[in-house]
């Protein structure tokens, strides 16, 4: 088992990696690849899924990918990540969906975007039980209201977002997720805090890095962040296999001798 604790305690020690995983042969590699954190990420409603933005998104889709993903990788910290309106309603109802990925889903922990506003819902989790890791800047799931910005921009965008990283700190998360941030916004809350910070488009100097990993595998060409690098193209990759193999059906070249069956 890998505790919230254990990642915790890695804050000033080394960097931490973390990328997302919707299923179970990806979760398996990153296992073996000694990756740290697999996020299962909401973010599985645009990659895997094909929605616009995340708002679809729902805890019946979720629980079995984050199930999926910890079979994979039983080893690895397996966070999920709460989805659109799966908290908010009530202090109830989210604590019931944490439950289940939890529970049904044999999730080490679970993540929620917010800052300040969801306080007391952290609190009553992290009493309860519940490893919580925290997320803020850019938030996806507030795009409808203010769509995809960049935060930390001037000295008062700084100071709101260090205020609520040092109150979700206080309220009791184990890490904290930075998204979209300015380096210099990053690199004032990692100082402040005892927690490791994780970022996406957050600079250099947090404690950990994340990234989506289909935008990272150049899984979707049309992706290009700037926070992005793509390490590999697996668009080429499968397009090409798919190209070859079609070409090999249609010319009567696969299947070969090696792949028949023959009767004794
Ligand atoms: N596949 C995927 N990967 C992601 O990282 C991601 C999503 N989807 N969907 C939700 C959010 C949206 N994200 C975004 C959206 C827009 C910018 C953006 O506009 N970036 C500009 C810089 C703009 C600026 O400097 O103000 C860029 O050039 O990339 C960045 C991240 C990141 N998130
Ligand atoms: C980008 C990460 C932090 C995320 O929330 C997701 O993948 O849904
Ligand atoms: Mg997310």
């Amino acid at each position: 088992m890998v505790t919230a604790a254990r990642i915790r305690s890695l804050k000033g020690k080394r960097k931490i990696s973390m990328l997302t995983a919707y299923d179970y042969l990806t979760a398996r590699i990153l296992e073996a690849a000694s990756i740290d954190i697999i996020l299962v990420g909401d973010s599985m409603g645009t990659t895997v899924l094909g929605y616009p933005t995340t708002i679809p998104v729902s805890m019946d889709i979720m629980v079995p990918h984050v199930a999926a993903v910890k079979r994979g990788a039983p080893h690895t910290m397996v966070v999920a990540d709460m989805p659109f309106l799966s908290y908010g309603l009530s202090e109830e109802e989210a604590i019931r969906n944490a439950g289940r990925f939890l529970k049904e889903g044999n999730a080490d922990a679970i993540k929620l975007e917010g800052g300040r506003e969801i306080v007391p819902l952290i609190e009553k989790m992290v009493s309860l039980g519940i490893p919580v890791m925290g997320h803020i800047g850019l938030r996806p799931q507030q795009v409808l209201k203010v769509g995809y910005q960049i935060a930390g921009k001037n000295d008062k965008e700084i100071e709101e977002l260090s205020e609520d990283a040092k109150i979700l700190e206080n309220a009791g998360i184990f890490s904290l997720v930075l998204e979209d941030t300015t380096e210099e916004a990053a690199r004032l809350i990692t100082d402040m805090l005892s927690i490791p910070t994780i970022g996406i488009g957050a600079g250099r100097y947090t404690d950990g890095q994340v990234l989506v990993i289909t935008d990272m595998l150049g899984y979707n060409p049309e992706i290009n962040y700037k926070h992005n690098k793509t390490y590999v193209n697996l668009y080429n990759t499968i397009f090409n296999a798919a190209v070859q193999y079609k070409e090999e059906v249609e010319k009567g070249l696969f299947p070969a001798e090696e792949n028949v069956f023959h009767q004794k």
